[in-house]
């Protein structure tokens, strides 16, 4: 490796000063697939003087996240950027030895068998939002879904109903995401109008209430019930030089974050999707009417909906929540040839690599058949990653399959969200992937299903 000069592969030229920075900034969306239209595996960015590359190939995901994660750490880690500044030190947002430790404590609330009891509160939390719905009125299903996911988050992981709450919690959160902090990862400047940072200040100091209140109410009831608020409490009892306040805010803080926004994004990219493609909202309510024809599903009825499974696991594909992920070199490396120099960041992009043509042959077509069991085997290990792959990769993730699969089976039972004519729907790349200007849907009521 010593003998490969250090090198990095070719890219677009850029702006004087400021290189590709606008590209980036305004129009990601459209501009890293076309980075990989026309410079194929790998490309490189400048953004201003800050090299920044992009790889496209599923064998690369399967480099960075899998086979040599050890090497690679999260930009806005290390110089304190980015989410950083808004969740602290939470297991997004640390790296090393501190994070395979924290990730250790708290990995036994996200056991599946854990999980798995957290099913009967999803659905009964579903169909208290479906009743207080009325048929044919219109309702913004990014808030309607901000709220419910909030709501069982807090309640699963915290043991709080905090339905009165989450109202205002969600908006403290939307005000927080659709203004991140001014330096990010790419060390851009974004400079808000000072009515948006004013109400990201006040949203975080919302969140930073509620998460407080919490951590006192608990110390003060002295209950350990088993939930990841008592995981990291009783860590802090026995060693207290472990975990500060701080970081167990920080803790809290990245799971209802990370916890309710991609689910969010999901439901509402889906009930969209589904609005949008009547073939399989018309195969997907038959399987439902055949599996439960009426009845609240349950965590058995799951194995029998393959086609759910499949439109989920679509949505992910067609509209990634988290649509990309980046990672610092901490030593040189080699990949395809190249010596990449340490410091190098690396963009990994869901957006990107769940497009590819030669990957998924019709990747414009939002299709659940892809994901039957005899098509999902032949996709490569490394072209659909969701939810991030290797040691970092989610850990809410079976959390998330099941929320997700239970609340659109709820929901759609009683029922079909259609968009509401003319709305206009944009994407808001930000951390993850949202609707703009929400996602406005008429409740039309489900007359398919026959309860037997
Ligand atoms: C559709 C839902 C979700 C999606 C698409 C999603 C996506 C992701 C992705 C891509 C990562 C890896 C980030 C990286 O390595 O750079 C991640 C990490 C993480 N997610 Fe999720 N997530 C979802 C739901 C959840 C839920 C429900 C929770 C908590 C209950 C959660 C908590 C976390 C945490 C704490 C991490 C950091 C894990 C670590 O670094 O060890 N996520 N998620």
């Amino acid at each position: 490796m010593a003998s490969t000069p250090v090198t990095l592969p070719a890219g677009p030229k850029g702006l004087p000063v400021i290189g590709s920075l606008l590209d980036f900034q305004y129009r990601p969306l459209r501009f890293f697939r076309e980075l990989e239209q026309h410079y194929g595996r790998m490309a490189t960015v400048y953004v201003g003087k800050q090299p920044v590359l992009f790889c496209f190939r599923p064998e690369h995901i399967r480099y960075f996240l899998t086979e040599n994660p050890r090497n690679f750490v999260k930009p806005g880690n290390a110089n304190d950027t980015g989410l950083k500044l808004f969740l602290g030190e939470g297991l997004l947002t640390i790296d090393g030895d501190h994070h395979r430790q924290q990730r250790r404590l708290v990995q036994p609330a996200f056991h599946k068998l854990r999980v798995d009891s957290y099913a009967s509160t999803m659905t009964r939390y579903a169909q208290e939002t479906i009743a207080s719905w009325r048929p044919g009125s219109v309702v913004n299903m990014a808030s309607e879904m901000q709220a419910l996911t909030l709501r069982i988050i807090t309640k699963t992981l915290f043991n709080v109903d905090s339905i009165k709450q989450t109202k205002q919690l969600g908006h403290a959160f939307d005000a927080v995401i659709s203004s991140p902090p001014r330096r990010s990862v790419i060390t851009s400047r974004i400079n808000f109008p000072l009515a948006t940072e004013r109400a990201r200040e006040e949203g975080s100091r919302t969140i930073d209430t509620f998460i407080y209140n919490l951590i006192k109410q608990r110390r003060e009831s002295d209950s350990d019930t088993g939930d990841v608020l008592s995981m990291l409490l009783q860590a802090q009892k026995h060693e207290p030089e472990s975990m500060t306040d701080t970081q167990i805010h920080d803790h809290i803080l990245t799971f209802v974050a990370a916890g309710h926004e991609t689910a969010q994004n999901t439901l509402s990219w889906t009930f969209y999707l589904l609005s949008q493609h009547p073939h399989v909202r018309a195969k997907l309510l038959a399987e439902i009417q055949t599996v439960l024809a009426g009845r609240v599903p349950t965590l058995e009825d799951l194995p029998n909906m393959p086609y759910l499974e499949g439109v989920i696991n679509e949505s992910w594909r067609f509209y990634p929540p988290a649509w990309r992920q980046a990672r610092m070199a901490r030593e040189d490396f080699e990949l395809d040839g190249q010596r990449i120099p340490a410091g190098t960041i690396t963009i990994l992009s869901q957006w990107v690599l769940h497009n590819l043509p030669d990957v998924w042959g019709d990747p414009e077509n939002f299709r659940p058949e892809r994901w039957d069991k005899r098509n999902a085997q032949s996709i490569p290990q490394g072209a659909y990653f969701p939810f991030g792959l290797g040691p970092r990769i989610c850990i809410g993730m079976t959390f998330a399959q099941l929320e997700t699969k239970l609340l659109l089976a709820t929901i759609l039972q009683s029922y079909v969200p259609q968009l509401k004519p003319r709305a206009h729907i944009v994407f808001q790349p930000l951390v993850t992937l949202r609707p703009k200007y929400g996602m406005p849907m008429r409740l039309e009521e489900n007359n398919t299903i026959i309860p037997v």
